[in-house]
């Protein structure tokens, strides 16, 4: 079972060199083909994976130490197969993930539009505390964009969720997101005396707009 994050986690997990010992656990969700793989690619090794789409099958997890505040923080992502023939197997890891990234592509709608069938099985099966984050991938393909940064934006708003465009191709946002999520899973773990409290909904403000660099 995943390490809890709360105040017991943080009693134990605060080491004298600074460091957060135990992970915390960030899985990717979305439709096949959104860019799942990709994005935790771009964060973990800066590349983009070019070529043929292997599909993930299953479930893949890639670890990540991030300097957060000063303090070391381990991510420990996983990375999920969006295959609905996959989908029991997801479902088994929602009650220990402490945050989700929940992605679309801007340049399928259906992946866009199943967004709110995501969000249902997430009040199923995930923690009801759990940190969650939606992104719209893909936003260097300019010209094969059909949903439009406002409709991801307002469908965010209704559920109440921080929102951010992003690229795996162009590293666009990437590394953004993933602080944003390290920094709200530190914040609400360890609460230093004086610390100004974290908003993750201002801090997704930093986001960068517009497509990111390369044409697709
Ligand atoms: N242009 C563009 N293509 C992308 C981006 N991210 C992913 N892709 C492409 O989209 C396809 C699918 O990417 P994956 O990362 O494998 O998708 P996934 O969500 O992990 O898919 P499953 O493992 O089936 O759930 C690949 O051909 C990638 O090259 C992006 O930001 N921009």
């Amino acid at each position: 079972a995943a390490p809890a994050a709360g105040a017991a986690a943080a009693s134990q997990g605060w080491a004298a060199e600074g460091w957060w010992l135990l992970p915390l656990l960030v899985m990717l969700v979305g439709d096949s083909g959104v860019g799942k793989t990709c994005l935790l690619v771009r964060f973990k090794d800066g590349a983009f994976l070019a070529g043929s789409f292997i599909s993930t099958v299953g479930i893949d997890f890639r670890n990540k130490v991030l300097t957060v505040d000063g303090v070391k923080v381990k991510l420990q992502i996983w990375d999920t197969a969006g295959q609905e023939r996959f989908r029991s197997v997801t479902h088994a890891y929602y009650r220990d993930a402490h945050a989700l990234l929940l992605l679309y592509d801007v340049t399928n709608k259906a992946s866009f539009d199943n967004i709110q069938a995501w969000l249902t099985e997430i009040h199923e099966y995930a923690q009801r505390d759990v940190v969650l984050m939606l992104l719209g991938n893909k936003v260097d393909s300019a010209q094969d964009r059909v949903v439009k940064r406002e409709d991801g934006e307002k469908l965010a708003k209704e559920y109440g969720v921080p929102f951010m465009e992003t690229s795996a191709k162009s590293g666009l946002n990437v590394e953004l997101a993933f602080t944003a999520i390290a920094k709200e899973l530190k914040h609400r773990s360890m609460k230093l005396p004086n610390e100004p409290k974290f908003k993750l909904h201002d801090y997704v403000k930093k986001e960068v707009r517009g497509s990111g660099c390369c044409r697709s």
